[in-house]
């Protein structure tokens, strides 16, 4: 297996950045993930790493080896790169273990040789005693196992999944993640996992890459990504966080700094170093808030809607101070708050969105 390397990497197309100025550097045996909203340049980012694109700008390295940059590029079947999409695209009269071998096949490798790779491939995607089937005799998660299997069958040094789970039922979609999580498990394999699914992307990845219109918004772990947005869009992406409009009073101390909120004083995480400004804002989630009780301060408001969701309320809430700003979040229990009921918030917690946005933690 081999790490990944993309180094200011621009894609142009007409005067439009699809992908503009991203770094990542993807470590040997990492599973990182690509996540963002549709338009925001996933696919095209794996299309440049693939080889079917070229860079307009900075260059790709796979294994310390240079596959694109301005003065060319290496053609896709020389970049033992594999790739997984989401239609499996398996060939119908072919068996199992035909269709995993078909590039062997076709590259006239010994016959003994390619059953062994075969064999091997099958038994790392759990297929072994399926050899023989028909894919229409598969489940959709079997089918795609077998693509995998197809594709690992070429050894290559990174594999690239394009969507991989988008065809399937919530349950089956469940389990393959199950599937992939122990398939890296068990090998090491490079894994670059475009989605827009982000509890796929949180359930699989090491590091997820949020990307917002073709540039890099964060780099981080899932649970730096939850807990520590870089920005406004990735604090609102991540889990529908809230992010509220504040004023940084006082600089960090201990990791944490004093903020006004809606009229209201509260302490928040924040970076080292974060200190005093007018304007700036902050992203709270539902265990940052509560109902203040008697006499206790808070941002007082209206209940403007509250929806039954399953053992909580899911209420709207419409700050006093600045009504137009909902304030979404679910409350325990299924009764006691209705449309129109007052209703005092406090904010107990929550993360101070950094003044100069996007950090990415590539490694040394
Ligand atoms: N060949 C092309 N020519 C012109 N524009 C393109 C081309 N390929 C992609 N784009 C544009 O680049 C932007 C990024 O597209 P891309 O397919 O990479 O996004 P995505 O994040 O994969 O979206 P989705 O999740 O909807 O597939 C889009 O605005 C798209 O229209």
């Amino acid at each position: 297996m081999a790490g990944l390397t993309l180094s200011n990497v621009t894609k142009t197309f007409g005067d439009f950045d699809a992908v503009k100025d991203v770094s990542i550097d993807v470590r040997d045996g990492e599973f990182l993930a690509v996540l963002g909203p549709s338009g925001c340049g996933k696919t095209t980012l794996l299309r440049l790493v693939a080889g079917f694109e070229q860079v307009s700008g900075g260059d790709i390295r796979i294994g310390g080896k240079t596959v694109s940059d301005a003065g060319g590029s290496v053609p896709p079947e020389k970049r033992r790169v594999g790739i997984v999409f989401q239609n499996y695209a398996l060939w119908p009269h072919m068996t199992v273990a035909e269709n995993v071998g078909y590039s062997l096949k076709v590259a006239s490798v010994d016959k003994a040789e390619a059953k062994r790779k075969v064999d091997e491939a099958l038994a790392l995607v759990d297929l072994t005693g399926l050899a023989d089937r028909r894919p229409a005799n598969l489940s959709g998660g079997q089918r795609q196992r077998v693509a995998l299997a197809r594709c690992l069958v070429a050894a290559p040094s990174l594999v690239l999944f394009d969507e991989p789970l988008a065809n399937l039922d919530v349950h089956l979609r469940a389990s393959m993640e199950d599937e992939f999580a122990a398939f890296h498990k068990r090998t090491g394999t490079t894994i670059v996992y475009i989605t827009h699914d982000q509890s796929e992307a949180m359930a699989l990845a090491d590091r997820i890459a949020v990307m917002d219109h073709g540039r890099l918004a964060q780099l981080a772990t899932p649970r730096e990504l939850y807990t520590e947005p870089a920005s406004e869009m990735v604090a609102s992406f991540i889990a529908q966080g809230i992010v509220l409009p504040a004023k940084v009073l006082s600089a960090e101390e201990g990791g944490k700094a004093r903020v006004e909120v809606l009229g209201q004083e509260a302490t928040v995480r924040c970076r080292a170093g974060d200190g005093p400004r007018a304007a700036a804002s902050i992203c709270v989630r539902t265990p940052d808030l509560e109902i203040a009780g008697e006499g206790e301060p808070g941002i007082d408001g209206t209940v403007v809607r509250a929806v039954y969701k399953g053992g909580a309320l899911r209420i709207d809430f419409a700050p006093a101070a600045d009504p137009e700003r909902l304030i979404s979040f679910e409350y325990p229990g299924h009764e006691g708050f209705e449309e129109g009921a007052r209703l005092r918030l406090r904010i107990v917690s929550g993360w101070l969105i950094p003044r100069n946005g996007t950090e990415n933690r590539q490694y040394a």
